[in-house]
């Protein structure tokens, strides 16, 4: 991998003294797309919320958030204000509570592009037509004078996409941007952060619940669970040989997009809670293949090929296919 644009390393966050994340590795490769998947709870939001300092105040977070080499953490306010918006921007799942109800479409990309590139008046309004034309929005100068209310779902996730392009991001990092879209608007979401990609150079981080969507998207995907990343691994191996116990259970539980339609394996059990941790790996009690010495430690990642990693200590071992393995 070329040197990283945003580098994680043992990034930890607890909140009342409750482990939410305990020790983030992760690099994002300038102009790569990544993709963030595990189930609800296990740290996806939080890892990025960490980094860009917009967790509250009681959340304890240590460990090392780097952009381009320079620290992030502690959090310092004037640093972060540059960052946030300008060289890395997020969008969440829910346009509408993202959006400022009282302002028209126009005026909240122009105030993105008034702090992020120092535009005024005239500029900042052609340039917002741009963005607005880029994201897909028809007729966008009439746009620019909407109210949020007046958008459908879709066109104003399009909308909070032009804000988060207004600062030139290097990342955007898309924390489940469909899930609150209905599926044909999803899929030209997704289509249309990926074309983006690829006009701008700008790296994608998608957060996703649904393997397939990141599957879909990008070029790596990295497994969560339970606060950890359990597997990294290039897309085109994760079908392939997939290492980890956990993203063999998410692979069987997808649809076959081929052959006859099978019963989805889902994994037995749930994700522990932070305060019932095993002290050994916390995928164990769920396991298939699960032996006495996964109870003794926490796995640490092995490297299996290039840009594949894996915490489990049966990893290398040869694999029952993906769908046997919670049948
Ligand atoms: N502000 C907060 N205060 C206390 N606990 C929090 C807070 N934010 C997140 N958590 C906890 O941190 C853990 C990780 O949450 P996070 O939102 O990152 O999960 P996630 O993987 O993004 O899940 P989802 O797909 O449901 O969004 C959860 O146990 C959650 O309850």
């Amino acid at each position: 991998m070329s040197a990283p644009l945003v580098s994680l390393k043992g990034l930890r966050v607890s909140f009342d003294g409750q482990a939410a994340l305990r020790g983030i590795d992760l690099d994002v490769a300038p102009g790569e797309s990544v993709g963030l998947v595990g189930e609800s709870g296990c740290g996806k939001s939080v890892t990025w919320l960490a980094a860009l300092g917009l967790l509250p105040g009681r959340a304890s977070i240590s460990g090392s958030v780097k952009l381009d080499g320079q620290e992030l953490l502690p959090a310092r306010p004037q640093v972060l204000d540059r960052v946030r918006g300008g060289r890395i921007a997020m969008i969440f799942q829910d346009p509408a509570s993202s959006l400022n109800p009282v302002h028209r479409i126009g005026k909240q990309i122009t105030e993105a592009l008034r702090l992020h590139r120092g535009m005024n008046g005239a500029e900042a309004r052609a340039e917002a037509k741009r963005l607005l034309d880029q994201v897909g929005i028809p007729d966008a100068a009439r746009r620019l004078d909407a109210w949020p209310h007046e958008l459908s779902g879709g066109q104003n996730q399009r909308v909070m996409i032009a804000i988060a392009l207004a600062g030139r991001p290097e990342l955007l990092v898309a924390d489940e941007p469909t899930t609150a879209l209905d599926v044909t608007i999803q899929a030209q979401i997704l289509t249309l952060l990926q074309e983006l990609r690829r006009e701008t150079g700008m790296a994608l981080v998608l957060i996703s619940h649904d393997l397939g969507v990141v599957a879909d998207s990008c070029e790596r995907v990295c497994v969560m669970y339970a606060g950890r990343i359990v597997e990294q691994v290039p897309t085109a191996r994760l079908f392939e040989a997939p290492a980890h116990p956990y993203t063999r259970g998410l692979l069987g539980a997808l649809p076959p997009l081929h052959g006859p339609r099978r019963p989805l394996s889902a994994i037995p059990g749930g994700v522990p809670e932070p305060w019932a941790m095993p002290t050994g790996c916390a995928f164990a009690p769920r396991c298939a293949m699960h032996v006495s010495a996964c109870d003794a430690n926490v796995p640490e990642q092995v490297s299996l090929a290039r840009n594949h990693r894996a915490a489990c200590i049966r990893a290398t071992l040869p694999a029952p296919h993906p769908e046997t393995v919670y049948a």
